[in-house]
């Protein structure tokens, strides 16, 4: 098998969906992946819309740890300064938490799995597997065109700090989805289209999850 970089994105197909517990309830889990800038955020929010999941961003649940004074709030900034991996432990946790809190069964867990320790740690931890992970390709040219011009006034979104990004991406984010390619686990998606196209072939690969699907 090849890369998955290479090969052809997908637009739609019948998907494995996996069971897995949380608490006593059956939950599923999409891993949304994507280099940064491709539009995951954008495309989980039409997700939400449409299909009823929840949003669970692994970036934002960190920003809001910054913001609320936890202890481990420096370190984490400092971390997102860098464009670096934040250890799982803290990750995860926020994760667990907020899918309990939000009493719903399907989940967009949006920027995690980074790296091979975010993998590992996950699986073990919380014994949930994704029933699929839906990755958004794009060009590094386009990402940090998208990037420059988001003006949400994150720390990160500077030249300096995308390359950054960028590199971590190639170093430790896409082996993760080659693992889940390996798995035939990935459902590719060309993130370089226009929104509303994009959002066509996300919506045919989440038509199972149609709130009026058998
Ligand atoms: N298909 C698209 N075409 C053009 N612009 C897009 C597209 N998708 C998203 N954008 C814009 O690009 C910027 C980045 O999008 P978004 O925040 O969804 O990316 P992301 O993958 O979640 O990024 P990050 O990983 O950095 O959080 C936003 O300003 C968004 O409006
Ligand atoms: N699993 C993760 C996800 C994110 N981070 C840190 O947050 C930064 C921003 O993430 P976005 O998904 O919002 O782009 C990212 O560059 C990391 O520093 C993390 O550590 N672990």
């Amino acid at each position: 098998m090849g890369s998955v970089v290479d090969a052809p994105p997908v637009v739609a197909g019948q998907e494995e969906v996996t069971d897995n517990m949380l608490g006593d309830k059956k939950v599923t889990v999409v891993f949304v992946l994507g280099g940064p800038g491709s539009g995951k955020g954008t495309q989980c929010a039409n997700i939400v819309e449409h299909f009823g999941f929840t949003h669970l961003s692994a970036g934002d649940l960190l920003r809001a740890e910054i913001k609320s004074g936890s202890e481990n709030g420096t370190m984490i900034e400092n971390m997102i300064k860098e464009g670096k991996i934040v250890p799982s432990e803290v990750t995860i946790k926020l994760l667990q938490e907020a899918m309990i809190k939000s009493g719903n069964d399907k989940f967009l867990i949006d920027g995690f799995p980074r790296n091979e320790e975010n993998r590992a740690a996950f699986e073990n931890v919380t014994k949930i597997s994704p029933a699929f992970v839906l990755f958004f390709n794009c060009s590094e040219e386009e990402m940090e065109k998208r990037l420059l011009g988001r003006n949400q006034g994150r720390v990160d979104d500077n030249i300096e700090t995308i390359r950054k990004r960028f590199k971590v991406f190639v170093e430790s984010s896409l082996p993760v989805i080659e693992y889940y390619y390996a798995k035939d686990k990935v459902k590719k998606i060309d993130a370089a289209k226009p929104i509303p196209e994009v959002f066509e072939d996300v919506k045919a690969i989440f038509a199972p999850y149609a709130p009026n699907a058998a």
